[in-house]
């Protein structure tokens, strides 16, 4: 069908039939196709045919793959995907674009390949699949991300383009300016490279922001931590990266939200070894939605206002909500002493740290989920 038609500069096909969507008056751009891209969808339809191919070949994708494609749009790379692959999954939100792939593809080799899901990624099911390759709405990069990465089986890889600035965060190295929670939360899952930097230009309307293609391969096996304590442990330490840990664990309210657990921990698990409660792999499932709370597309909302008062002197007496005890307090400095934690960074801190100071805590019977 599509051959019978007439092909854009771009390779899209001129969409006659396809209705435009009604006018809210923030529609944009309409392309060759005659569809009005949204920016509120996160509609950049990559229209530099180099880039598209340039994707597909870094993907690495076989003719045995079966690839999910998250936001195929008017299918520019699911073309190139459709002539690599076994066969394609396409989930896209928008029913004017799915009717445009189907056109696009229908009468082709290809028609049979192809699978278009019709709905919001972060609320389907998603299908088996070996390898993710997606041009994806920024938006929706973090929550995104964690879904893919908390998925089972797990995929080979994923080849995604974000936003320049969330692939530096999602690559950042202790040391790095740009290394935060997210970055030390996709690489405990994942090994993360980052492959090819693509201006704005190549992009229909242009986003204001360049992009970037990153590499993401999951850990095989996952590492046995639980990750909602991982999460909240790594979320306390980037609250106030560049403090020690020393400050960050002697702030009142801190120390307040920590004794309240411990407290819990105790009375729920009583009778188990302290360490062992939290122990085993659990909280993937849950990765998508406390991943929620970092921004996509344009600053950072880790870093919190240093607006805690700190416990002086006798542990308790300067808190503002409540008590916390001497012991408890002293208990926790003392570990992060003998241990050597408390004038580490977190900007600094690699993995295998953050891996012992959670050991560290639990041992203690200290948990942060
Ligand atoms: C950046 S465009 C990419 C289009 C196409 N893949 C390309 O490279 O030209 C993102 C696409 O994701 C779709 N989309 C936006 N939010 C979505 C969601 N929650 N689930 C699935 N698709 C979504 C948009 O309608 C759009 O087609």
């Amino acid at each position: 069908m599509s051959s019978k038609k007439g092909k854009g500069v771009d390779g899209l096909r001129v969409a006659g039939g396809v209705k435009k969507g009604k006018g809210s008056g923030k529609q944009q751009n309409s392309g060759v196709s005659g569809l009005e891209f949204h920016k509120s969808k996160g509609q950049h339809i990559l229209k530099n045919p180099m880039v598209v191919q340039a994707i597909v070949d870094k993907s690495g994708v076989k003719s045995t793959d079966v690839v999910l494609e998250i936001g195929p749009g008017t299918g520019n790379l699911t073309m190139k995907l459709l002539e690599k692959a076994k066969r394609v999954v396409a989930i896209e939100l928008d029913p004017r674009m799915v009717l445009e792939l189907q056109r696009r593809v229908q009468g082709t080799q290809y028609e049979n390949s192809l699978q278009i899901i019709h709905g919001d990624f972060m609320k389907v099911q998603l299908p088996f699949f070996d390898l993710c390759v997606a041009n994806i709405p920024y938006n929706i990069s973090s929550p995104l991300t964690f879904k893919l990465l908390a998925h089972r089986p797990a995929f080979r890889a994923a080849v995604i383009m974000y936003q320049h600035e969330f692939a530096m965060r999602l690559v950042a190295k202790p040391g790095d300016t740009m290394y935060c929670r997210l970055a030390a939360n996709t690489q405990l899952l994942a090994r993360v490279n980052h492959l090819l930097k693509v201006g704005k230009n190549n992009f229909r309307p242009p986003p204001k922001v360049d992009s970037s293609v990153v590499r993401i391969e999951p850990r095989h096996p996952p590492p046995p931590v639980n990750f909602l304590e991982w999460d909240g442990l790594v979320r306390l330490c980037f609250g106030r990266k560049n403090k020690t840990l020393g400050a960050i664990f002697r702030q009142g309210s801190t120390l307040q939200a920590l004794e309240s657990n411990y407290k819990m921990y105790k009375a729920l698990h009583h009778g188990l070894t302290e360490g062992t409660a939290h122990s085993t792999s659990k909280g993937i499932e849950s990765l998508a939605s406390i991943m929620m709370d970092v921004e996509d597309d344009a600053g950072h909302v880790e870093e919190e206002d240093d607006d805690v008062m700190e416990v002086e002197g006798e542990a308790g007496t300067g808190s503002r909500k409540g008590k916390v005890t001497p012991e408890f307090k002293n208990k926790i400095m003392g570990m992060l002493t003998t241990q050597g934690f408390d004038q580490l960074r977190s900007s600094k801190m690699a993995q295998e740290d953050f891996l012992r100071l959670l050991a560290a805590f639990n041992a203690e019977g200290i948990h942060f989920a």
